[in-house]
């Protein structure tokens, strides 16, 4: 199955479009665990089985992992997903960019290393940066369109006098992942939660793509108006939430609060559709 059919399949096996983001900080683990870099992978399984039948993904962010020398505790938790929730697909949030050589190298690392089914990708440098993914059929890739974060319009809103119809930056690269770069028909486009008109407008411009959609939760995105502007049937949508759901109880019960957090996100975003 290829990743698209995978997230369909999800959406509608588990009734969501909620995406639960894996983002361990062990300095935010409850008390057994607190601190203790060793146990990410203890952390983030038990979020990953509260969670695994009201997710459309599951989003494991590299640096966390990385940053605490826990890359193989990240290679055994996608592991663990593949085996225990193979209906769940999982999305590397890798945000990766390079030149063709050593995309090939990230794209290894993304597929075959951690076996993901997608991963977040930077189109800053150009088409044949994003081509060695397209290489690896059934699995997807998200190009970074218009971004959750404030300073996303230094960049992302700048118009582009030379394409025509002058597009804003974010525009054009809407336009190009659902057209001339789609070469395997798996690409998709991640726009911020923050910013439903601009996902409107993408949705208008990229009308059959999945979308990746962070920033309800922490950031403060809202849910419906999310839903509203960038959900269409046979197109899938994935708003993903990390540290509302990861964090939600600091004690022995974080992981049937990272549950009830879930839920409460899943039925918000599925009651939106109208
Ligand atoms: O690609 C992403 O996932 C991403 C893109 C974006 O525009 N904004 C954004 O917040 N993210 C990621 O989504 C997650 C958001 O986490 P919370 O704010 O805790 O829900 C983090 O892992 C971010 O790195």
């Amino acid at each position: 199955m290829n990743f698209i059919d995978q997230l369909l399949a999800a959406q509608q096996r588990n009734n969501s479009m909620l995406c639960v983001g894996l983002d361990p900080e062990p300095t935010r683990f409850p008390a057994a665990l607190k601190g203790d870099a060793s146990r990410i992978y203890d952390f983030c399984a038990r979020i990953v089985d509260a969670t695994a039948d009201c997710a459309i993904a599951f989003k494991p962010q590299i640096a966390y992992f990385a940053a605490h020398r826990a890359e193989d505790q990240l290679e055994k938790l996608i592991a663990h997903i593949h085996a225990n929730t193979p209906q769940v697909p999982v999305i590397l949030d890798a945000k990766r960019g390079d030149i063709g050589s050593t995309a090939e190298q990230y794209a290894l690392e993304a597929f075959e290393r951690y076996n993901a089914d997608a991963v977040t990708l930077s189109p800053f440098m150009g088409f044949d940066s994003v081509a060695p993914y397209l290489k690896y059929e059934g699995k997807g890739a998200f190009l970074l369109c218009r971004t959750s974060n404030p300073g996303g319009s230094d960049l992302q809103g700048q118009r582009l006098a030379s394409v025509p119809g002058e597009p804003l930056l974010y525009e054009h690269v809407a336009g190009l992942a659902q057209g001339p770069w789609n070469l395997n028909g798996q690409l998709g486009l991640v726009v911020g939660a923050t910013y439903p008109h601009e996902i409107e407008r993408v949705r208008a411009l990229a009308p059959t793509v999945p979308l990746l959609i962070p920033g309800v939760g922490a950031q403060g995105g809202d849910a419906v108006a999310t839903v509203r502007a960038g959900w269409r049937a046979g197109a899938p949508i994935a708003v993903n939430s990390s540290r509302a759901i990861l964090y939600a109880s600091s004690a022995d019960d974080f992981a049937q609060a990272a549950r009830r957090e879930a839920l409460r996100t899943r039925d918000l975003l599925e009651a939106a559709k109208g």
